[in-house]
């Protein structure tokens, strides 16, 4: 058995249609969306990252506003910019890229939470929580959006997600077991005993622990779906740097449906991120005084 592939590309590009068609009802209502940025220092990945999300928002109609700091800028430096951008009208969503190696809690209360289109904020995160309406992280969104276009069954199925971080982990636990969801939930972590045991139990696996291939065959059930979520870089054998997933590539072998990586996961967030950004422009106009 060989596996389905979840394309994230390709549902991206579908995404970006429909949403070109919300813009543009929006710009004829006089709201043009604008997607703020603020990256810290020269990581080529995040800038790669900050890079792909404007041209994203520039393919579809969505106004883009940078603000791209030096290595070693305060943290008083960053909260300014997010002030900044707080107040541009021009600017209907803004994320600050991670990591900053500065205090990420204290930047992510500084956002105006009707602009937080990571959905990390944690007001909107408490919002999750409480089961109430709020923009939601881009990652878990994507993983759910991802299964849903496959009709990959999620009512009442096992769900192991492996990582319990506040990018993807946590939330996605708490999103997956809504009411809208159903599914049952175990969130594995590095202190879990038999992550095995757990993996093999599980109708769906989704892997965001960030540890190259980790998830191997022998731990996933026959007809599984799995999303890779992890990407590290790591040097291959002919001593090139390639990203890998946390994924082992034989588990196309006997999963039901794996997403590739790159290609799946990856632009599943950047699609969820336009989302957002599209989502808060019509709450703002839907809202306006
Ligand atoms: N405030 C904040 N918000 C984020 O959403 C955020 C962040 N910080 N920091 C870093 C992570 C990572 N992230 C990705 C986005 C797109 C791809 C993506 O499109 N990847 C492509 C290309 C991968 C490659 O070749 O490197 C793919 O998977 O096919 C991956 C990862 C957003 N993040």
């Amino acid at each position: 058995m060989t596996a389905q592939l979840l394309d994230g590309l390709a549902i991206l590009a579908s995404i970006k249609t429909e949403l070109a068609q919300r813009v543009a009802a929006l710009a004829e209502r006089g709201m043009v969306p604008g997607l703020g940025t603020i990256l810290v220092g020269d990581d080529p990945g995040s800038q790669w990252y900050v890079n792909a999300k404007h041209r994203d928002c520039h393919e579809i109609g969505i106004a883009s506003i940078r603000r791209d700091l030096p290595a070693g800028t305060s943290l008083a430096e960053v909260l300014a910019a997010v002030d900044e951008l707080n107040a541009d009208p021009g600017c209907t969503g803004f994320l600050v890229q991670q990591p900053t190696g500065l205090d990420e809690n204290a930047i992510l209360s500084r956002v105006d939470p009707g602009k937080d289109v990571d959905g990390l904020h944690p007001m909107n995160l408490g919002w999750l929580v409480l089961g109430q309406d709020a923009p939601l992280p881009c990652t878990p969104k994507g993983c759910i959006e991802l299964l849903r276009r496959y009709d990959v069954p999620i009512a009442g199925a096992r769900v192991a997600v492996v990582g319990r971080g506040i990018t993807v982990g946590r939330p996605l636990g708490l999103m997956l077991t809504r009411r809208s969801e159903n599914a049952t939930v175990v969130t594995c972590h590095t202190g879990t005993k038999d992550l095995a045991a757990e993996l093999r139990r599980a109708d769906i696996i989704v892997a965001a622990a960030g540890v190259p291939h980790m998830v191997t065959p022998d731990m996933v059930a026959p007809g599984a779906a799995v999303l890779d979520v992890g990407v590290s870089r790591i040097v291959a054998e002919d001593g090139t740097k390639v990203v890998a997933g946390d994924v082992h590539p034989q588990v196309r072998e006997v999963a039901g449906w794996v997403s590739p990586n790159p290609g799946g996961v990856g632009p599943m967030t950047r699609a969820m991120l336009l989302t957002n950004v599209v989502e808060a422009a019509e709450h703002a106009l839907a809202t306006r005084r």
